[in-house]
């Protein structure tokens, strides 16, 4: 039996204080764990968004400073739904030509993440208004491109006692979706990664002699040559996996043999068996580098916390459903993504599900200098939220 889903009164244009919010924190990106301005920022929407409310707890954890959560008491709580954006941005140079570009230099926010943020806010001030049933967390989440805030903050004790969600959700944005258009799947979502470092120690010497030197260049060169079969050769084709390596530095001027070169990229893959197959073999390269080039190779795997992102069956299933049947909402189901996400950690202590938010910058994948979010998605994202945020508080189980 389909069942229509009741239009909520927030099916308005982005309003002029959203857009405002969302430029406003466009311009001010701030790496992980760095996000003092953006959490200040924050902190004074939520304030002021709360501020006629007599249901609002906020905590800023000690241990992890730049994250905030708001706990909405529910009217006749059965639990807590809780929802996270992450807050961090890139070291990118921006080169989209906003006449609200970041403000930061080298620093942007390439990911969306001032989407996330702005759909969050959005979705904060609505059950502000509206008291929610349940009790309602929501996570503005430090360090998700790096550092692993979620695992950070979930060893730290955050999500304790009555700030401990009984379910969790996320999202992120897609530029290869319509803008305002709703994705998911059953199962894995995204990838799980391991961050990658590679230092190579040789000897230093004159251009001139190299039978005086060991050249890291090379080595590290060879190393990324040899580390670049490992998908075509020694992956299951039909599994697949990713490797790559996006920052290299090596070498002071061009005429001095560089006698070091450090490395460092991300390992993806759709399961914790297939990203621990690849960190084996990247470990047998390393070795028969260091040996063939008579070097240091020290390789350092960090599978910190991204783990594959697996949707909670259950909760997934009534999601995509809600998203399916309501009228307002337009829903697509995706692809499992090689993007990696350290929700996948939280959603494998606490059950939920992650999503995609189409913003419609097909020409643009997810950390270009170039992304330009369509703001057209911010408003049908605080509705699909906001909307299925209230059908689950009135859904027993
Ligand atoms: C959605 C997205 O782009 N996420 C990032 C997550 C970073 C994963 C980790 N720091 C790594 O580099 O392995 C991504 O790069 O996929």
């Amino acid at each position: 039996m389909r069942r229509r889903f009741k239009r909520l009164d927030n099916m308005v244009e982005l309003d002029q204080d959203l857009r405002k919010i969302y430029q406003d924190l466009h311009q001010i990106p701030e790496l992980a764990l760095h996000e003092f301005e953006t959490h200040d920022y924050l902190m004074k929407q939520i304030k002021q968004f709360t501020a006629d409310t007599d249901f609002t707890e906020i905590k800023v954890p000690e241990e992890l400073s730049t994250a905030i959560l708001v706990l909405f008491h529910g009217s006749s709580p059965k639990r807590t739904i809780g929802y996270r954006t992450d807050i961090d941005a890139l070291p990118t140079n921006e080169e989209t030509g906003l006449s609200f570009a970041s403000q930061h230099p080298g620093k942007m926010h390439a990911c969306g993440h001032d989407i996330h943020m702005t759909v969050a806010l959005g979705t904060l001030r609505y059950f502000a208004k509206h008291q929610p049933q349940d009790n309602l967390l929501f996570f503005f989440q430090p360090a998700e491109e790096s550092e692993n805030g979620g695992k950070l903050a979930y060893e730290d004790g955050v999500f304790t006692d009555q700030w401990r969600p009984d379910e969790f959700y996320g999202l992120h944005d897609n530029p290869q979706l319509d803008a305002g258009t709703i994705g998911c799947r059953m199962g894995t979502l995204f990838a799980g990664t391991t961050e990658v470092d590679v230092d190579f120690t040789g000897v230093q010497g004159h251009a001139a002699y190299p039978q005086f030197a060991n050249d890291m260049i090379v080595a590290a060169s060879q190393f990324i040559n040899q580390v670049q079969t490992i998908v075509s050769r020694s992956v299951d084709p039909i599994e697949g996996g990713v490797i790559t390596f996006g920052q290299f530095e090596a070498g002071t001027i061009r005429n001095v043999i560089s006698g070091s070169a450090h490395l460092k990229g991300t390992i993806r893959g759709l399961t914790q068996t297939m990203i621990e197959h690849i960190d084996e073999r990247l470990q047998e390269v390393t070795n028969g580098i260091a040996t063939s080039y008579g070097c240091k190779v020290d390789l350092k795997l960090n599978q910190g916390g991204y783990l594959p992102v697996e949707n909670n069956p259950k909760l997934t299933a009534d999601f995509i459903n809600y998203m399916e049947e309501n009228p307002e909402v337009t829903y697509q189901e995706t692809e499992p993504a090689m993007t990696g996400e350290d929700f996948g950690y939280l959603l494998s202590k606490i059950p939920g599900t992650m999503f995609w938010l189409g913003i419609g910058d097909p020409d643009h994948q997810l950390h270009s200098s170039q992304l330009v979010p369509d703001t057209k998605a911010i408003q049908p994202g605080i509705s699909a939220i906001t909307g299925f945020l209230t059908h689950r508080m009135n859904e027993k189980e």
